[in-house]
C-alpha cells in the first residue's frame, strides 16, 4: 500500500505556499506577452482531444513544484496500487478496479488473489448477446411485440452515468429504441415516465449496486405493479425486467429471473460503474459496438495515465492545476462548462463523481484534515450558462476556475450555429483572462458619446479585472471514443487529487446519516400523531406537514 502522507508536511507544499505568494501578483496576460510559445508549452494533445492549460496562473516553476508535490505524495505508487487491485478503498476493504472493466489488454487483473477478467468478459458477452436479442426483435414482450422502450431505474451512480452518456451520444441511438431514466423517489418522476411507455414494449432495468436503495426499490416496485396491472401474469415479468446489480440474493427476492441479472462486483464504485453492467442501458440505447468504443476510449486514457510521465500526463496536470487553486488560492468551487448541448448532464455527472469522492474532511490516517479538499462542482452547457451565472464568474468576488469543453465538429451542422457557439467558447476564455481595463472602458465610453461625468460614473461597473483561470478542452467530435476519453480524464483527475489530499476517494459515508434519519422519520409520517422526538424545528416541520397534507 502506498504511504499515507499529510501533504502539508512535504517540502513541495511549503515551496508552493511561498511560490503562490509571488504568483498571486502575476497577470496571465503578462505571461502570454512574455512568452510567444506559451500555448504550445502548456497545451497537450491526446488523439482527437486538445487540452490547453495555458490560461492558468501558472509558470514552469509552478508545474515543477506541483509535480514535486505529487511525487512526494507517492502518486506513482498510488496509481500502481489502484491498477494492481490493492485494497485502496480501505474503509470498505475493497479494490478499486473500474479500469478492469475497460481493460482490452490480454493481461490478468487481480483482486484479492483472483483474476477478475474472466468474469468481466463473461458479463460483457452476456450484455452483448442481450443487446442483439433486443435490437433484432428476437426478444419479445408479453404480447409478442419487440422492445421499444428502455426504462432505467436507478439513482446516483446507477443513473447519472448512463443518463449522461446516452444523452451525450444521442446521435448514435439505435433506431426504434427510446431510453428513459427514473431516479427520484418523488412519484412524479416515474408517473411522468410511465405515461410515455407501453407495458408490453418496455424493458425495465433495475440498476442498483446494492439492490437495497430506497429510491430505486420504491420505483422498481411501482413499475412492477404498473406492469402487472396490464400483463396480469407474474411469469411475464421475466420478459420485461432485468437487474444490474452485485446483490443476487436481493435480485431474486424482488422476483427477477437470475438469467436476467447482469452482475458487477464490489470493486466497482457506484459513481464509476457506467463501464459495468450498469452501462446496459447505454449499450441497449447506442448499440453494444458503440458501448465498446466508449470503453476503448477510456482504456486508451488508462494507458496514458499509467505510463505517461507526470509532466505530460493529462489527468495528473488537470488534478494538480485544480489543486493549486484550491489549496494555495483559497478556491472552493470549479465549473464545468460544455459547449455542446448533448453534454448537458456532464457537469451533473461529475458533481457526484467529484463531490462524493473527494468531499471528505478526514484523512487516510483518520485525522481531521487541515487543508481544503474536494471543490463544489457545477455547470451548465454554454451558451445558456453565459446568460445565467457568468456575470459572477467574470465580476464576482469568488475565483472560479472553469473547464470549457467544445467539439470542433457538430453532429448538427445547421447554418452558422456551430460557428456562433464556438465563437462564444473562444471569447469567454479570452475575456476571463484579459478582462477589460479602466482605460479600455473609458475609451469605449468616450467613443459611444458619453461625457466625462458619465464616463467617471459608469466606468467602475464596466471594468473586468480578468486573470480568471480556465482550461480549454477542444474535442474533434463527441463520439463514443472521445467521450470515454473525456470521462476517464476526469475520473483520474479525481483519483490524483484524492491521493495528494490523503483521503479515501472511494467510500461515501457522508450519505448515510440522512438516509438513516429518513428511515426513522418515515414511520412517523404514517399516522396523525403529534411528533416530539426531534429538535423543535424538525418536530415543527413534521407536524405542520401533517396538518397541511
Ligand atoms: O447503486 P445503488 O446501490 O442503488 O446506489 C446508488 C447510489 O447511492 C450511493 O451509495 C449514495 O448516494 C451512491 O454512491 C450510489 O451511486
Amino acid at each position: 500500500m502506498f504511504p499515507k502522507i499529510n501533504p502539508t508536511t512535504t517540502q513541495a507544499w511549503k515551496n508552493l505556499e511561498d511560490h503562490a505568494a509571488q504568483m498571486k501578483e502575476v497577470q496571465m496576460k503578462s505571461l502570454f506577452a512574455e512568452d510567444a510559445e506559451r500555448f504550445q508549452k502548456y497545451s497537450h494533445r491526446f488523439q482527437d482531444i486538445l487540452i490547453d492549460f495555458s490560461k492558468n496562473i501558472i509558470s514552469e516553476e509552478t508545474l515543477k513544484l506541483l509535480l514535486a508535490l505529487a511525487n512526494e505524495c507517492k502518486l506513482k505508487e498510488a496509481i500502481a496500487a489502484m491498477f494492481d487491485g490493492e485494497l485502496i478503498n480501505e474503509t470498505e476493504h475493497r479494490s478499486v478496479l473500474h479500469t478492469a472493466l475497460r481493460n482490452f489488454s490480454s493481461k490478468a487483473v487481480y483482486s484479492e488473489g483472483k483474476d477478475i477478467m474472466p468474469d468481466v468478459k463473461s458479463v460483457q458477452a452476456q450484455m452483448k448477446a442481450f443487446c442483439e436479442k433486443i435490437h433484432s426483435g428476437q426478444w419479445k414482450g408479453y404480447t409478442g411485440k419487440k422492445i421499444k422502450y428502455i426504462v432505467n431505474i436507478g439513482i446516483g451512480g446507477s443513473d447519472l452515468g448512463p443518463f449522461m452518456v446516452t444523452e451525450a451520444l444521442k446521435p448514435y441511438w439505435v433506431a426504434g429504441i427510446q431510453a428513459y431514466f427514473v431516479s427520484n423517489v418523488d412519484g412524479t418522476h416515474i408517473a411522468e415516465t410511465l405515461k410515455k411507455v407501453t407495458p408490453d414494449e418496455t424493458l425495465f432495468l433495475i440498476a442498483s449496486k446494492t439492490f437495497t436503495t430506497q429510491e430505486t426499490m420504491t420505483n422498481a416496485h411501482t413499475a412492477r405493479e404498473w406492469f402487472l396491472a396490464s400483463a396480469k401474469d407474474e411469469t411475464q415479468i421475466a420478459k420485461h425486467f432485468a437487474a444490474l446489480s452485485t446483490n443476487e440474493k436481493e435480485v431474486v427476492k424482488f422476483g427477477i429471473d437470475k438469467a436476467n441479472m447482469f452482475q458487477f462486483w464490489d470493486w466497482v464504485g457506484g459513481r464509476y460503474s457506467l463501464w459495468s453492467a450498469i452501462g446496459l442501458s447505454i449499450a441497449l440505447t447506442i448499440g453494444y459496438d458503440s458501448f465498446e468504443e466508449l470503453l476503448r476510449g477510456a482504456y486508451s486514457v488508462d494507458e496514458h495515465f499509467r505510463s505517461t510521465t507526470f509532466e505530460k500526463n493529462i489527468p495528473v496536470l488537470m488534478a494538480l492545476i485544480s489543486l493549486w487553486y484550491i489549496n494555495f488560492f483559497g478556491v472552493q468551487t470549479e465549473a464545468i462548462l460544455p459547449y455542446d448541448q448533448y453534454l448537458h448532464r456532464f457537469a451533473a455527472y461529475f458533481q457526484q463523481g467529484n463531490m462524493e469522492s473527494n468531499g471528505k474532511s478526514v484523512d487516510r490516517n483518520g485525522e481531521e484534515v487541515e487543508y481544503a479538499t474536494g471543490p463544489i462542482i457545477w455547470g451548465e452547457p454554454g451558451t445558456n450558462g453565459q446568460h445565467a451565472f457568468y456575470q459572477l464568474i467574470h465580476q464576482g468576488t469568488v475565483l472560479i476556475p472553469c473547464d470549457f469543453i467544445a467539439p470542433a465538429q457538430t453532429h448538427n451542422p445547421l447554418g452558422d450555429h456551430h460557428a456562433k457557439l464556438l465563437s462564444n467558447f473562444f471569447a469567454q476564455t479570452e475575456a476571463l483572462m484579459n478582462g477589460k481595463t479602466e482605460e479600455e472602458v473609458e475609451e469605449e465610453l468616450r467613443k459611444s458619446g458619453k461625457n466625462p461625468t458619465e464616463i467617471a460614473r459608469l466606468s467602475p461597473f464596466k471594468i473586468f479585472n480578468g486573470n480568471r483561470p480556465t482550461n480549454s478542452i477542444l474535442v474533434k467530435k463527441i463520439t463514443p471514443t472521445t467521450l470515454g476519453q473525456l470521462i476517464a480524464f476526469y475520473e483520474h483527475k479525481i483519483f490524483v487529487q484524492g491521493v495528494v489530499w490523503n483521503i479515501f476517494s472511494f467510500d461515501q459515508w457522508g450519505v448515510e446519516l440522512g438516509k438513516q434519519l429518513a428511515n426513522t422519520i418515515l414511520p412517523e409520517l404514517e399516522n396523525e400523531a403529534k411528533i416530539s422526538s426531534h429538535d423543535s424545528s424538525t418536530n415543527g416541520l413534521i407536524n405542520a406537514f401533517k396538518q397541511m397534507r
